[in-house]
């Protein structure tokens, strides 16, 4: 990849960053970090190591589970982890006077070479308090990485969340598009929803920088602009087009005309009442686009113009050998015009002998969320294929992933973060994360162990107990133990084959096969439990004694 295709927008790129969004660099973090590591340098912390757990409390858009993506980009950062010169001389003139320049040269000695980084895989379903990154390494360098591994997976992971979670509403046979970028949060935010949104299960964007990126298939159609630039079919510059067996030119026009006029008693509409604009301007896009013809039909009227006009045009490019492809509906009643629109297609079908007629495809656009899929599947629709943008991309039911970044342990000692909301304080220690399963196949529980202990076994009974309500337990004999955390990232090395993001993708739907259909209803979803062992029961409610101040009261 060469620096352009990152470096796109005018970021600034460095050698040794080719491989990420040249946005995504040690100083894309908050300030208060690097104010932490002088102070931690200053008072002689450079060799204490420490243990931090990047993980959610809630799940997002009142669901009962997460899709794990950024994990790939998290490692890109820490390949290439490293303040160039022109970053520390702008953070001498940044922080306060005073700061020693010896702390300059260890900044730009830093790399994440020494850091490991533990995580599930992406695109795996995730739970509240499981921790989905766990790294550790020397406490400063690991404190620096936390705003800039925060934001690369809140945001992605939101978004496949978001994503696959339309796909669950919308069925495996329906075609999503992602059409959001004029609407999403920036550049960035726009690729990044385009790139996630195929990873939760879309099957293109119309972002075309997204598509070169990252090789997510491009679709798409026109814009109304294209139907009302042109007002009489005077205004055609060409009506020719070669026939696409004989090659012999054709006027496309002249045979439009000719069928809209027999189609106007056959669909019943009079062609006076139609806009001839729209008659010159699908045959404009005809011309253009003989064998993908797509045409926006709710310009002027659905029923009494663009139906009309798209049958006449797409009849006349079957005649010289071509099949159009479908129409795009952007307002009105979704669920009546698809209806119709299916109608009258089945009709020109039988009426001309064109079978393929009855396969067209009927794209749907205009402020769809959730819901509205819900609805237009209750009331009935023929709709093949969702255009969906603004509540996409901007996750209108939530708009943002509350990922933390929480110490744990620091020189082999746990650390806990207390409360008063309970639901807040962390789980100390560093910990690994078991999902047991049960004999059909489908996730029981996610248990959270210390390191030390033996991981839980197939068909042996294993006590998991919800970490902060000690009456809630339950033993549970798993028929398949899955252990979640692999090594992604040690000795300076990416340590697994990293998957693309095609298998990213197959591995969200995988993932969310072994989640029972309760955890994923849209209404009142079933909580997934998340339970911590007897022993890190135990050590936490300790610590939990150990750390809480005894109140005087007086
Ligand atoms: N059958 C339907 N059931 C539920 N919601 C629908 C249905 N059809 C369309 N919608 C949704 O209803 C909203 C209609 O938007 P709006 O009131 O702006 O109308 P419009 O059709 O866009 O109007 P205009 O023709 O002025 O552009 C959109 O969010 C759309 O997704
Ligand atoms: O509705 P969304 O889910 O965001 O999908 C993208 C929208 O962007 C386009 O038009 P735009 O909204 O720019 O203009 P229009 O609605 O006035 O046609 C398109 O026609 C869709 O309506
Ligand atoms: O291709 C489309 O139809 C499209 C693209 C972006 C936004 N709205 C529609
Ligand atoms: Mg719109």
């Amino acid at each position: 990849m060469n620096d352009r295709e990152f470096g796109a927008g005018g970021q600034f790129m460095d050698r040794g960053r080719m491989n990420q969004n040249g946005v995504v660099q040690p100083l894309l973090t908050d300030l208060y970090q690097i104010t932490m590591a002088y102070a931690y340098w200053k008072s002689d912390k450079t060799d204490d190591t420490a243990v931090f757990d990047l993980f959610f409390r809630n799940n997002p858009f009142h669901g009962e589970f997460t899709i794990f993506a950024g994990l790939e980009e998290c490692l890109k950062f820490l390949d290439s982890f490293h303040y160039s010169q022109s970053d520390i001389e702008y953070l001498k003139q940044t922080l306060p006077e005073g700061i020693e320049n010896e702390f300059f040269e260890y900044l730009g000695n830093l790399t994440a070479r020494d850091v490991t980084l533990f995580a599930i895989d992406e695109g795996t379903v995730a739970f509240p308090r499981v921790p989905i990154i766990k790294i550790e390494g020397p406490l400063i360098i690991v404190q620096l990485l936390e705003t800039t591994l925060l934001t690369l997976v809140n945001y992605a992971s939101l978004m496949a969340t978001n994503a696959a979670r339309y796909r669950m509403v919308a069925g495996k046979h329906v075609k999503l598009l992602e059409f959001g970028l004029r609407r999403a949060q920036g550049p960035d935010g726009g690729l990044s929803a385009s790139k996630y949104s195929y990873t939760g299960g879309f099957d293109g964007t119309s972002n075309v920088l997204a598509g070169k990126l990252f090789n997510i298939p491009v679709k798409g159609t026109h814009a109304h602009a294209y139907i009302t630039s042109f007002s009489s079919v005077g205004e055609l510059k060409t009506r020719l087009i070669k026939h696409k067996q004989t090659g012999i030119m054709e006027d496309l026009l002249e045979r439009a005309i000719h069928h809209r006029q027999m189609l106007s008693h056959v669909l019943d509409v009079s062609t006076e009442e139609s806009s001839e604009g729209e008659l010159a301007a699908m045959v404009s896009y005809a011309i253009a686009f003989p064998d993908g013809f797509m045409a926006l039909v709710d310009t002027y009227d659905v029923k009494r113009s663009g139906l009309l006009n798209f049958s006449a045009v797409a009849l006349a490019l079957n005649d010289l050998g071509y099949h159009a492809l479908g129409i795009r509906i952007d307002s009105g009643d979704l669920a009546y015009l698809s209806c119709l629109a299916r109608e009258t297609f089945e009709k020109v079908a039988e009426r001309f002998k064109v079978p393929w007629f009855n396969k067209l495809t009927i794209v749907a656009s205009n402020d769809i969320n959730e819901d509205t899929i819900l609805s237009l599947n209750e009331q009935g629709h023929k709709i093949d294929c969702f255009g969906i943008g603004t509540h996409l991309v901007t996750c209108q039911r939530q708009p943002a992933l509350g990922c933390v970044y929480k110490l744990v342990e620091i020189n082999g000692q746990p650390r806990i973060k207390l409360s008063q909301d309970v639901e807040k304080v962390t789980m100390p220690g560093n910990k690994n994360a078991y999902r047991l399963y049960s004999a059909d196949g489908h996730a029981l529980i996610d248990l959270l162990q210390k390191v030390s202990e033996p991981p839980p076994a197939v068909g042996q009974k294993v006590l998991c107990r919800h970490p902060f309500q000690e009456s809630k337990r339950a033993y549970v004999i798993p028929s398949h133990v899955e252990s979640l955390y692999k090594v992604y990232w040690k000795s300076g090395k990416i340590c697994q084959q990293l998957p693309t993001l095609e298998q990213v993708r197959e591995k969200v739907q995988i993932s969310l096969k072994t989640l029972r259909n309760d955890h994923k209803r849209t209404l009142n979803p079933t909580p997934y439990k998340v339970a911590v062992s007897d022993n890190l029961y135990n050590f936490i409610h300790d610590l939990w004694l150990q750390n809480a101040p005894i109140g005087e009261l007086s």
